[in-house]
């Protein structure tokens, strides 16, 4: 299998690179400024070239508190762009893997999103992502959204990156506690992507279509928690290793304000991904103590 990835130095790109040699498939990366999702004309000459038996569109603007003051761009990239890369996919004869975000819910409910909870985006970012779900589904109907949430990775920017690097100069810091989520390693996404590809091509011809494997899933690592209790368990994994330590105060949102509201709860049941196409990933404990070693080893 040959994958198209959108973008070049992302960490779900990234993680697609490095997990392919594993998976015995080849990843082409394609990213500006051959494709460029604010210039839609570059999308599918991009595309096309990287001659895919899949497209895995991860590349977005994902600026989330700066898409507050320029949301035409990040509507652009997010959404006229992801729409862009998914009619590519569609011209070229291929299904395409799109990511979004638990952005587009406006995390009010009190229990884990399910796929067909209604949407309600509370930020410029969410709102784009929203936008570009709507126009992949449009645009190719061969297609499998994965909604992911708190991305981290041994690459590229991220929390687990940011709390080692503050962790190792302070004996303290405060982190919000009201916000609920469940952290996914980037390289869990890579494995899940390149499962779900498989499907979707395997059920490609008339006799094996299976109409269920396509639309909307959630995807994230298994059980929740909050930011707060994401930092405390960094800092005691890395402790044990050697690694940085600091103590977390745990603080609300409303004493943390930043330009774009996110949602109190972005919790996602993955339920349908594993019943549908038999992926589930792993507990976010598990990869989060993976990544940390990495990291830590890097930096000895
Ligand atoms: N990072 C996170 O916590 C979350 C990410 N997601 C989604 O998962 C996907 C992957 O996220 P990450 O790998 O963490 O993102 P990232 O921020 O690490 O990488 C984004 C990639 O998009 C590329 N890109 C940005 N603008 C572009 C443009 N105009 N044309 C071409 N490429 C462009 C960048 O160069 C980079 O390669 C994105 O669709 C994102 O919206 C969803 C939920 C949470």
């Amino acid at each position: 299998m040959r994958i198209a990835v959108t973008g070049r130095e992302g960490q779900v790109v990234q993680s697609l690179i490095e997990r392919a040699a594993h998976h015995g498939v080849t990843v082409v990366a394609v990213g500006r400024p051959a494709l460029d999702l604010a210039r839609p004309e570059t999308v599918l000459p991009a595309l096309r070239d990287a001659a895919p038996d899949l497209v895995v569109s991860a590349a977005a603007y994902t600026a989330v508190d700066k898409a507050e003051s320029e949301p035409e761009l990040a509507e652009r990239i997010n959404g006229a762009g992801a729409g862009a890369v998914a009619a590519a996919a569609a011209a070229i004869g291929v299904p395409v893997v799109h990511l979004s975000t638990d952005y587009v819910f406006d995390g009010t409910l009190d229990r884990p999103y399910r796929e067909d909870d209604p949407t309600g985006p509370i930020g410029a970012y969410g709102r784009s992502k929203l936008s570009g779900e709507r126009a992949v589904a449009a645009a190719n109907p061969d297609h499998a959204i994965l909604r992911t949430a708190w991305v981290y990775s041994p690459f590229g920017a991220n929390f687990i990156k940011t709390m080692l690097r503050v962790g190792a100069t302070r004996d303290e810091l405060t982190v919000v506690a009201d916000q609920q989520g469940c952290p996914t390693a980037a390289l869990d996404i890579a494995d899940a992507v390149i499962a779900v590809g498989r499907n979707l091509i395997a059920s490609r011809n008339e006799a094996s279509r299976d109409e269920a494997l396509r639309g909307v899933f959630h995807m994230t690592g298994s059980g929740s928690t909050n930011w707060a209790e994401f930092a405390s368990t960094i800092f005691s994994i890395s402790a044990r290793h050697g690694g940085p330590e600091a103590r977390v105060r745990p603080i609300t949102t409303a004493e943390y304000p930043t330009p774009a509201r996110r949602p109190a709860n972005s919790r996602l049941d993955g339920t349908k991904l594993t019943r549908v196409h038999g992926v589930t990933l792993p507990d976010w404990r598990l990869s989060t103590e993976r990544c940390i070693l990495r990291l830590l080893a890097a930096a000895a």
